[in-house]
Formats: C-alpha cells, structure tokens, sequence
C-alpha cells in the first residue's frame, strides 16, 4: 500500500477533527477526497505528512509508520503563496522542489527538470517572472510544479484546482495522467472532479470526521460516468465492481460541486 491508516483521530484545539478514519490506497491508483468546508479534508492529508499530530490510529506510508520517506513525495498544502517576498523567478522556486536536507544547489539539469515542471503546469512562458509578480493562480501553480520536479512516487495535493483557469486545470490533468502511468499515487483533496474526473476511479467523502463513502468516483449513469467514458483509454477494463459492494455507505452525488 501506498497510503494506510487505520483508526485515525485527530484533535485539533480541543475538538476531534478526524473520527475513525480506516482507508489504504494502493500504490497508482488516484483517488479524490471530497467533502464539505471543515469536514477535515485538509487535516486528513496534513495527517499524512506529519503536519498535525495524531491523536490515536496508524499512519503508514509505503509501509512504514513514524518514518517519512520525504524524497518519495510531493506535497502541496491548500492555496499558499509562493511569493512572500522571495527574490527568486518561478523556475528558482521549482528547482528548490529537488533541494534535501543535505545540499544547498539543486544539482545537475535543475533549470531543464525545472522548465519541465512548470511546462506541466502550462506556466514555462513565466519561468523567469520573479514569482512575487505572478498572480495568485500561477504562485499556486508553481508550487504544484515544485512538487512535481521531485517525481514524486506519492503525490498529495490540497485543491489544486482552486484558482486555476480551465487551461491549467487541462495542463494538470495530462501531467497527472503522466505521472500516474509511471505509477505514481496521487491523492486530491476537490471540490469537484471537473477536468481530473477521467483520472480519479476512487473518490472518498468526508462528513464531520468520519469516511462517509469510500467507492468508485463514477456511479453507474452518472455525468461522471459518461464523461469518464469520453476519456478513457479504449483498452480498459472498466467498470469496475459494482458499487454496492464497495460503498460503506449510500454513495452521494459524486458529480456534485462540494
Ligand atoms: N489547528 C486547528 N485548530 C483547531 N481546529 C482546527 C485546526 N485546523 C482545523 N481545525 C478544524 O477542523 C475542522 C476540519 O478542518 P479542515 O481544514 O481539515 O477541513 P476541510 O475539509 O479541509 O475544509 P475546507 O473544504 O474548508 O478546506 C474544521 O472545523 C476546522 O475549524
């Protein structure tokens, strides 16, 4: 498994944030995690990297509990600038992605990776901008290069698409779709689907704390199905099983905007 957790809790300034959360996500597959505001989204990925201490439960990433294997993931936390005053041009801040705690230069073919990277996210035409210039939708686009530029064999993003215009959420989808062909897991907290629906099979949705649905991100008949349809490659074996055998509960309207 890529990802498991088992009985994870989370309190967070005296109240549970996170109930119970039992999930494994196999290594590449892609899997979208929904819910509304404040269902502990956000916390439930933070969990993951050891940004917020957990409570109770396990946390175990390509099988190992405790220890990070930072250089095998890319994260990028919701909606944070990449500018706060760093005098840096956007291909400076992605190169940093290849930075570890060992070494201060990026190393060997950081400017080509680099232009690589932002290329993914339809942003090479800025790779020399300093990124204090750019516009909010492209410092986040940055720094979702920054994580790709690692080629990340996990992948963690918190709303990526918030503030992407519809060109760069089709730069993304393909650059994902890449990444997960070389078998890269990628987990997505969304509010929707939108251009990433072709890429996401799983969805899990969140509710107070707690896995509301855990299943297929297309039912059978739904927008998303169809719209799965149109982009899928013609050689797969979907669908899947049937979705009352792998819902834990009454699937919701996956297609829905959260
Ligand atoms: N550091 C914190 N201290 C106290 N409460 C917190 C903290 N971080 C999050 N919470 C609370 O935990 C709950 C879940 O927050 P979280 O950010 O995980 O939600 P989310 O599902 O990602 O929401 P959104 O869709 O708005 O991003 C919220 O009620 C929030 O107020």
């Amino acid at each position: 498994m890529a990802v498991s957790v088992r009985g994870l809790r989370v309190e967070l300034g005296g109240s549970l944030v996170l109930d119970g959360v039992d999930a494994s996500v196999r290594q590449g597959k892609a899997v979208a995690i929904l819910g509304a505001n404040g269902s502990g989204k956000s916390t439930l990925v933070k969990s993951l990297v050891g940004l917020v201490p957990v409570t109770a439960g396990e946390v175990e990433i390509f099988g190992a509990a405790g220890k990070l294997p930072w250089s095998r993931i890319g994260y990028v936390p919701q909606r944070m600038g990449a500018g706060s005053g760093v005098p840096a041009t956007a291909a400076e801040v992605v190169a940093s992605g290849l930075l570890d705690n060992r070494r201060l230069r990026p190393g060997r073919g950081a400017r080509r990776r680099s232009l690589e990277a932002l290329e993914g996210v339809g942003l090479a035409d800025r790779a020399s901008a300093s990124v204090q210039v750019l516009s909010g939708g492209q410092q986040q686009r940055v720094l979702i290069a920054r994580a790709l530029i690692r080629e990340p064999d996990l992948l963690i993003m918190d709303e990526p698409l918030a503030g992407m215009d519809q060109e760069s959420r089709e730069a993304l989808a393909r650059t994902l779709a890449g990444l997960q062909d070389r078998g890269a897991t990628v987990l997505l907290v969304l509010h929707e689907l939108g251009e990433l629906t072709a890429l996401i099979r799983r969805t899990l949705v969140l509710e107070e704390g707690r896995i509301a649905y855990d299943g297929p991100a297309r039912l059978p008949g739904s927008e998303a199905e169809a719209e799965q349809d149109r982009h899928a490659h013609p050689a797969s074996s979907w669908p899947g099983p049937a979705v009352a055998g792998t819902a834990t509960a009454q699937a919701p309207d996956l297609s829905r905007k959260w």
